[in-house]
């Protein structure tokens, strides 16, 4: 999995400088040409990894430094504030509240996850005492409704949908207002997958958010694209206030990093690793780096 090979090679690097018997300029180069590429290999932006790099070298000046400083606990540290600053969104993230009922919409390409993580997003909630439900606002792949139906029974959480209705709009409005009225906290719109060259689909998305009136939109990614998902991020932001991204299938792609990119989005962030198992889900907000190591 990228997150657990990336922090290793990481953590590794940082160990191998710790046990040198003298940090001198070429053993904070060799650390930090380590890290430079174990971020690289993970298809992180390369931008974002000399400009890191370009950082800890400012604040970390070995000349300067005085006898007796931890030159070791100031790299690492400096290490680690660059690291979180590349993953910070600097947004607070949304939060759910106790007693209002909030939407949450998932949109996103084709196949990219969103049915399978908008259950394991309301039953990550469940399992912390929210009161989840879900809605599948997808007409437009056959089969989509019995998918939801049998993981939202799986994970014993109330769900809404049609057979027979084919506007979308309706499904995710009746659906709203339905679990709105059972006192649901959490309230999730499964959408149909779709591409930004598809107008009339992303109209239909525009017109989908502008009717169930989301707290949050999260944009969900397959892992796989890479730094193609910037591109499509931004068109479906165009359309839709996407305000979080979950990252899928970290566990199948040694290429992640991609991903990162997104945060020029200045969206809040979400490493979702889906291990396809109900109770091993695991967030790690990007911006708890520590999660990472
Ligand atoms: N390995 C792995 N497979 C995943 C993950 N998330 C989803 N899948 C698989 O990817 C496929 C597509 O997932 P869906 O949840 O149906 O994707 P979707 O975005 O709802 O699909 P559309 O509604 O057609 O756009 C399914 O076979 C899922 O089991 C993941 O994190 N890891």
């Amino acid at each position: 999995m990228v997150l657990a090979q990336l922090g290793g090679s990481i953590s590794r690097a940082l160990q191998q400088m710790s046990n040198a018997t003298i940090i001198d300029e070429k053993v904070l180069n060799e650390c930090l040409n380590e890290i430079t590429r174990a971020l690289l290999q993970a298809d992180v932006q390369f931008k974002l990894v000399r400009d890191m790099s370009t950082n800890i070298k400012k604040i970390v000046n070995l000349e300067d430094l005085a006898a007796g400083h931890n030159k070791r606990r100031i790299i690492q540290q400096a290490v680690y504030n660059e690291l979180c600053k590349i993953l910070d969104p600097g947004k607070p993230a949304f939060t759910l509240k106790k007693g209002k009922p909030s939407v949450v919409m998932f949109v996103g390409l084709q196949g990219s996850g969103k049915t399978t993580t908008c259950t394991k997003y309301a039953y990550h909630h469940q399992k912390r005492g929210w009161k989840p439900a879900l809605v599948c606002a997808d007409t437009f792949r056959a089969g989509a409704f019995d998918q939801l139906k049998q993981n939202a029974t799986k994970a014993k959480i109330p769900f809404y949908g049609s057979y027979t209705e084919s506007d979308p709009v309706k499904i995710a409005v009746d659906g709203v207002e339905t679990f709105k009225k059972e006192n649901c906290d959490l309230i999730i719109v499964d959408t149909s997958g779709r591409h930004k060259q598809e107008a009339a689909l992303f109209e239909e998305m525009r017109q989908v958010s502008v009717a169930a009136k989301p707290d949050l939109v999260i944009f969900v990614m397959d892992s796989s694209i890479g730094q193609a998902a910037f591109d499509q991020a931004q068109a479906f932001r165009q359309s839709v206030a996407v305000g979080a991204v979950i990252i899928t299938k970290m566990d199948g792609h040694a290429k992640g990093g991609g991903a990162l990119k997104l945060l020029q989005l200045k969206v809040q962030s979400y490493l979702l690793e889906l291990v396809n198992t109900w109770t091993s889900l695991k967030f790690l907000m990007l911006n708890h780096l520590s999660a990472v190591f």
